[in-house]
C-alpha cells in the first residue's frame, strides 16, 4: 500500500515532454494516454493468474495463463481523467467504465460533485481510478469515498503528477489504497496548482482556455 512512483525511463521521458511550455493539445493528449497505458501496466503487474487448459493450434491440450476472476472497472474523474482512458482501455479492453464528475471550487479548492454512474456489481470489481492530477487530494478522496459507499473494496489510483499534500490526504483517509504516479512533485502553489506540475491538465486535454 502507499505511493509507487514509476521510474521507468519511458514514463519519465514522456512526462518530461508533457511539462514543456506551449505543448499542443494533440501532443498533451497523446502523452496522457501513453502514460495512462504505462501506469496501467505497472499497476496490474501483481494480478493473480490461474492456469487453464486450451486446445492449441496443433490440436494438443496445453496449459495457458489467464488473469484470475478479476473484474475491473476503470474510473475516470471528469473531465481530465478522460484524457487517460483510451490508454488504459488499450490494455484492459473489456473493463467496465464508471464515471465520476467532480470539479474543484476555485476559491475553497474543495471538490463539487456533479455526476456519477457506476458499473454494475461494483462491489466485486477492482477499481482503477484515473486522473492526471492529484493536487490537494480533495477530488480523489471524494471519489474514493463514493466508490467505498458503493461497496468497492479494492482500489488503485493512477495519476500522472501527485503533490505531497495530496498523497498524504489520500493515504490518511484511505490507507488501503495504492497510488501509482509518474512523479511526486514539490508542492502546491497558493492557488492549489502543482509545482512544477503540468498546469491545468483538463484545459490542456480539451483545448479549453
Ligand atoms: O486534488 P485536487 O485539489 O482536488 O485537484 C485535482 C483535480 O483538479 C483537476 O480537475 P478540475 O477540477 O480542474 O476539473 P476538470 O478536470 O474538469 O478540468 C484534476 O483533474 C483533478 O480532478
Ligand atoms: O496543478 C493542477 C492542480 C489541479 N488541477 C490541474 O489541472 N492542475
Ligand atoms: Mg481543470
Amino acid at each position: 500500500m502507499g505511493l509507487h512512483v514509476i521510474s521507468h525511463p519511458l514514463v519519465q521521458h514522456k512526462l518530461g515532454l508533457m511539462r514543456v511550455e506551449g505543448i499542443s493539445t494533440k501532443g498533451f493528449r497523446e502523452l496522457a494516454n501513453e502514460l495512462g497505458n504505462l501506469l496501467t501496466y505497472e499497476a496490474t503487474k501483481d494480478l493473480e493468474l490461474e492456469t487453464q487448459t486450451i486446445t492449441s493450434w496443433s490440436g494438443s491440450q496445453i496449459p495457458v495463463k489467464r488473469i484470475k476472476g478479476k473484474k475491473i472497472t476503470v474510473v475516470p474523474i471528469l473531465r481530465a481523467g478522460l484524457g487517460m482512458l483510451d490508454g488504459v482501455l488499450q490494455l484492459i479492453p473489456s473493463a467496465k467504465v464508471s464515471v465520476v464528475g467532480l470539479y474543484r471550487n476555485e476559491e475553497t479548492l474543495e471538490p463539487v460533485p456533479y455526476y456519477e454512474k457506476f458499473a454494475g456489481n461494483i462491489d466485486e470489481r477492482m477499481a482503477l481510478v484515473i486522473d492526471p492530477m492529484l493536487a490537494t487530494g480533495g477530488s480523489m478522496v471524494a471519489t474514493l469515498d463514493m466508490l467505498k459507499e458503493h461497496g468497492c473494496k479494492e482500489i488503485r489510483v493512477l495519476v500522472l503528477v501527485a503533490a505531497p499534500e495530496g498523497v498524504k490526504r489520500v493515504l490518511d483517509a484511505h490507507p488501503d489504497v495504492d497510488i501509482y504516479a509518474a512523479a511526486q512533485d514539490e508542492r502546491l502553489n497558493d492557488k492549489g496548482y502543482i509545482l512544477p506540475g503540468l498546469g491545468d491538465a483538463g484545459d490542456k486535454i480539451f483545448g479549453t482556455k
